[in-house]
């Protein structure tokens, strides 16, 4: 597979194929792919950036090399108030909450793509992407109990209506590590390959998707994320249905009647039953 770098990051890698695909890569694999503070930023502008491209249509997360897909927060930068821009700002940053809120509002289809360990925060990465494509020697699990540390929002939550209640507290309460087969099993990821089949795989999903309607695809992710996100994911998807409405004749006698100064005539449209 080809890949153009579209834009230079120090901590991430962020590339397009010729066909509507955004590969983000953490690029730190000797820290397992950790995330700094740094990483968090740089990772929330190539997805804003693969938001705002028009030409891609679904995207790829990934660590760099086969050991790591991320093993979470940085732990060498994490200080009594979360983790330290620089390694040693005075006020720490606990914002990979927002990114996972992020990649939940992208409207296009996020996959995450998965080999070595992902586990603490960079576990409940892969969790907020839309689908976890698995090579065979992926590792998954939680740490935070062993690190002073926990994930209440969709490292819990989204978890848990992932592989079930109870699944989901084991993972937590006791920090055990689980394979890629029985990972597949609980649910956890939609499929798993040898590593060497890995990217071909996961660019053939994306591509499977790239040739379905992106509407349909946007309106889906907001109507799952309207029924785990609450009034959040009902304003979503509300809006993305608005798109629609304002596409259409009727929206457009209402702007088109205000333009012109007039009454809108709003009686050539059917009252649907
Ligand atoms: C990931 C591992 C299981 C890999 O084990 P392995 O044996 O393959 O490799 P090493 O352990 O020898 O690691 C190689 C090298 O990498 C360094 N490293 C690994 N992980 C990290 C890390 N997270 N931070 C910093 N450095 C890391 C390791 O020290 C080695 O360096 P050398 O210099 O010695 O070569 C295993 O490494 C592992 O268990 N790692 C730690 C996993 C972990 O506990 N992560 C943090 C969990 S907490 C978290 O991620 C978190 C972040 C947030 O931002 C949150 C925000 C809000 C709520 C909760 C959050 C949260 O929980």
């Amino acid at each position: 597979m080809d890949w153009t770098t579209a834009h230079h990051y120090t901590d991430i890698r962020y590339e397009l194929s010729d066909d509507g695909i955004a590969k983000i890569t953490i690029d730190r694999p000797e820290v397992r792919n950790a995330f700094r503070p740094e990483t968090v930023i740089e990772l929330s502008d190539a997805f804003e950036r693969a938001r705002e491209d028009t030409s891609v249509g679904a995207i790829i997360l990934t660590g760099e090399g086969e050991k790591a897909f991320c093993s979470g927060g940085d732990q060498r930068v994490r200080g009594d108030s979360g983790y330290r821009v620089g390694g040693n700002a005075a006020v720490g940053r606990f914002h990979v909450t927002d990114l996972h809120v992020q990649i939940r509002r992208l409207p296009k289809p996020v996959v995450a793509m998965v080999a070595g360990y992902a586990i603490g925060g960079g576990h409940v990465l892969h969790i907020v992407c839309d689908l976890t494509i698995a090579a065979d020697n992926a590792r998954f699990g939680q740490t935070g109990p062993r690190v002073g540390s926990f994930d209440g929002g969709f490292g819990a939550g989204l978890l848990a209506r992932q592989v079930g209640l109870k699944k989901a507290k084991e993972i937590w309460f006791l920090c055990r590590q689980y394979g890629a087969q029985e990972a597949l099993e609980m649910g956890l990821v939609n499929t798993v390959v040898p590593y060497a089949e890995l990217e071909a795989t996961t660019v053939d999903w994306c591509r499977e998707m790239l040739a379905l309607s992106p509407m349909a695809l946007r309106l889906l992710k907001a109507s799952f994320n309207a029924d785990e996100d609450g009034l959040a994911g009902i304003q979503q998807l509300a809006h993305d249905t608005n798109l629609l409405l304002y596409a259409g004749e009727e929206a457009r006698e209402g702007r088109t009647a205000f333009l012109e100064k007039r009454q809108p005539d709003f009686s050539q449209f059917p009252r649907r039953p």
